[in-house]
């Protein structure tokens, strides 16, 4: 990583904390305050037990118990005060943890909720499960078990050098002296781990994404046999992230190992000194005591501390990467003051009137034009046919007609509207797509016919399904259109998948439908009960079909071939057959096709 994208990523994770520790300012300042109080209360039982020892104990000797019994009694308080703050502490801060876990996991999926199609097209799916499930879990992690650490740390380091200082300075010295190698070996281990992190973070997300892509892709995996190569693949992949594991806990390793052994130093040293200083009459035996209790303190926060910044290094890695996320992409915007479309009149006949006006297109900044200035006039209730070689660019048409994108520039219009003018309600009322997946979304088939309405009455979501012939097996399905889709024993065949589609196009009633068809044929007879049901939703739309095969071509008024992001022909299919071009050579091939 380059140190301007390394500033970047730093840049992305703060801001990205601030949002979401500011607006919890005042419930961790009360965390706070429960660390300051546990670790004051923790600071004072060492003073106590110092105490104990240089006055309590001699004056025991003298038959008089009272003073060693005030000091270990109040040892023992101080103790359990300790404890019950602790306990406090580490409930609210954990609830606080919950909260911002929470938080981040419903924004980051709300944003990519909420981004254009180019987004998803640029972003594998992968890499955004990966975001949101182990790159927040290690966020997760760190506030879980590092927050405790942390507070501790800080106050106990400032708190114990304090009293340090005020019981024996140059016992203290002897401790500040050590924090030389300390603070070195500390700055050593935050570079390394932040770099070793990256690492584990990168590699953790080539196992998700590469399992979320051969799960996807379950089909395609198993048709060619790529079973075994996938395999290897995700062993290769694994390697690589247990090998960035295990350099990040070499590092950590190393960075306890380092503080173990200037702890113990300071030990030597204290005691080395201590000794000397008692044989000279300036320390009592009980401040040395408590200056081995404290250097035991301090630096056992400070393994905490390790293991802080360990789980730190891994959130503030997850941290940048959910950041990332959080980019900026140039967005398909609704627009301010939406314009409404003309009403339909008296039935839907005369509206649906599409046109494509210059219209220049490329997927972005870096990408070749897919269209140069096409001009085209769809005319109202017709239905068009997309024919051309692949990669001509008639998906690019299609999806600029459901305004995924924006034509870079040129416009596109809808019954004399452009659509970068409707609201987004009006624009997926008044067109609508159906894909090759026929996705069906968890829920009812009720429901999911209701899709684009999710307000229509049981008896119109009926109607829907009876309009394009769906009604007879949904009513056979075990609970009719209460059936859970996905449900284990549902299994809906894929012509069922689209007619359920395609009611749900009934239902919303378009004025323009797009229907990316499937190139997979399907058995005959849900072919055809799936054609009937395409001829009854087009019927008096106008509609576009990115066609792959002659049945449907068939169905449609006029053809366009589209190449290279150009119309080339355009007109009734009869006629461009008769005309001898690029479509009547096509019409060969499939004849050719389905008469072998
Ligand atoms: N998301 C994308 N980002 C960048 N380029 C893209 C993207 N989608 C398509 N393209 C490019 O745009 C061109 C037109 O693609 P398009 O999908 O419109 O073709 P098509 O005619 O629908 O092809 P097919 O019949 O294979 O579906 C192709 O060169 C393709 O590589």
């Amino acid at each position: 990583m380059s140190g301007r994208d390394d500033g970047r990523s730093r840049a992305r994770r703060n801001a990205l904390l601030r949002i979401l520790l500011w607006p919890k300012r005042r419930r961790l300042a009360a965390a706070t305050a429960l660390a300051l109080v546990e670790n004051l209360c923790g600071l004072v039982s060492p003073l106590l037990i110092a105490a104990a020892i240089d006055r309590g104990v001699p004056s025991a000797s003298d038959g008089r118990w009272m003073p060693l019994l005030g000091f270990t009694s109040a040892a023992l308080a101080a103790g359990l005060t300790t404890a019950t703050v602790k306990y406090c502490f580490l409930r609210y801060s954990g609830s606080i943890a919950q909260d911002l876990l929470f938080e981040l996991r419903h924004r980051a999926f709300a944003h990519v909720m909420g981004q254009p199609l180019a987004f998803h097209e640029s972003y594998p799916s992968g890499r955004v499960v990966a975001r949101l499930s182990s790159d927040v879990e290690s966020v997760e992690e760190m506030l879980e078990m590092g927050l405790d650490g942390l507070f501790s740390a800080l106050f106990s380091m400032v708190g114990i050098l304090t009293v340090m200082l005020w019981l024996d300075q140059p016992m203290a010295a002897v401790v500040v002296a050590l924090f030389v190698p300390l603070y070195a070996l500390t700055r050593w281990f935050r570079h390394r781990s932040r770099q070793a992190y990256r690492r584990t973070r990168t590699a953790v997300e080539g196992v998700v994404q590469h399992t979320v892509e051969a799960y996807n892709g379950i089909r395609a995996v198993q048709a060619f046999r790529r079973e075994e190569t996938n395999a290897q693949r995700l062993r290769e992949i694994d390697t690589s992230y247990a090998a960035a594991r295990a350099d990040a806990g070499r590092v950590s390793a190393a960075f306890s190992g380092g503080v173990k052994l200037i702890g113990n130093l300071s030990l030597v040293g204290l005691l080395t000194l201590g000794v000397y200083r008692i044989d000279q009459g300036r320390l009592e035996l009980g401040t040395l005591t408590a200056f081995l209790l404290y250097v035991h303190r301090l630096y056992d926060p400070i393994d905490e501390l390790a293991s802080f910044a360990n789980a730190f290094s891994a959130a503030s890695a997850g941290l940048e990467k959910i950041g990332a996320l959080f980019v900026r992409h140039p967005t398909v915007a609704e627009p301010e003051n939406p314009v409404a479309l003309p009403p339909a009149g008296g039935g839907r006949a005369g509206t649906g009137a599409v046109r494509f006006e210059g219209v220049h297109f490329r997927y972005g900044e870096q990408s070749r034009p897919v269209l140069s200035g096409v001009d085209l006039t769809l005319e109202p209730g017709r239905t068009v046919a997309l024919v051309g070689t692949t990669g001509a660019g008639k998906s690019t048409i299609a999806k600029l007609l459901a305004r995924l994108y924006d034509p870079t520039t040129g416009r596109v219009t809808l019954d004399g509207v452009e659509l970068r003018d409707l609201s987004d309600a009006e624009l997926h009322s008044s067109v609508s797509m159906i894909t090759q997946e026929s996705f069906l979304f968890s829920g009812s088939v009720a429901q999911n016919i209701a899709l684009g309405r999710p307000d229509a009455s049981r008896a119109e979501i009926r109607s829907a399904a009876e309009a394009v012939g769906a009604d007879g097996f949904i009513s056979a399905l075990p609970d009719g259109y209460d059936t859970d889709v996905h449900k284990r024993g549902t299994g809906l065949s894929a012509g069922q998948r689209q007619l359920i589609a395609m009611a749900r196009v009934m239902l919303t009633s378009p004025r323009v439908v797009i229907l990316d068809e499937a190139t997979s044929s399907m058995d005959t007879p849900s072919e055809r009960a799936v054609h009937e049901a395409l001829t009854r939703v087009l019927a008096g739309r106008t509609a576009v079909i990115i066609a792959h095969r002659l049945s449907t071509v068939a169905i449609a008024d006029r053809v366009l071939v589209i190449e290279d992001g150009a119309v080339v022909e355009d007109g009734p299919p009869e006629e461009l057959r008769e005309a001898g071009g690029r479509f009547a050579d096509m019409h060969q091939g499939w004849l050719a096709a389905t008469s072998a």
